[in-house]
């Protein structure tokens, strides 16, 4: 399929963008990400990402990866699917873990949030 192969750049409806490199043969893939808002208190830097797709289906893969946060100490990761409108429109339905680093176990229970998030390629 010639939709959905996820090499370029997308927006998210925080502002955030992604730029996601070549997909290879087993649908894994590289990127940068570089948001437009963060609960850290450092600027606002791009960070690396990582993951894999389906490419062996027909169409509307799903697929995850992983973003390092380069300014914070933190990590996301992000699973979702691509679906392709009537007018060959694409768009990234996402969910997402954001797991930020805690001072000790006692805080392990309020180091993750979780949310949804829409990408649309620019
Ligand atoms: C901007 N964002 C974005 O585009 N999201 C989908 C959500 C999930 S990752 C988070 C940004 C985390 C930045 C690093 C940190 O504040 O620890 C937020």
């Amino acid at each position: 399929q010639e939709k959905c192969i996820l090499t370029g750049t997308w927006r998210n409806d925080l502002g955030s963008n992604m730029t996601i490199s070549a997909v290879n043969e087993a649908g894994q893939f590289s990127g940068l990400y570089l948001t437009a808002v963060s609960a850290a208190e450092k600027p606002i830097l791009v960070s690396p990402l990582n993951g894999s797709q389906h490419i062996d289906d027909l169409g509307q893969p799903t697929f995850g990866f992983t973003v390092t946060w380069s300014f914070s100490v933190s990590t996301t990761v992000f699973v979702g699917q691509c679906f392709v409108d009537d007018q060959g429109k694409e768009t990234l339905q996402t969910m997402w873990l954001l797991r930020e680093k805690v001072k000790s176990a006692e805080d392990n229970w309020k180091a993750t949030t979780v949310g949804t998030n829409v990408f649309t390629r620019i």
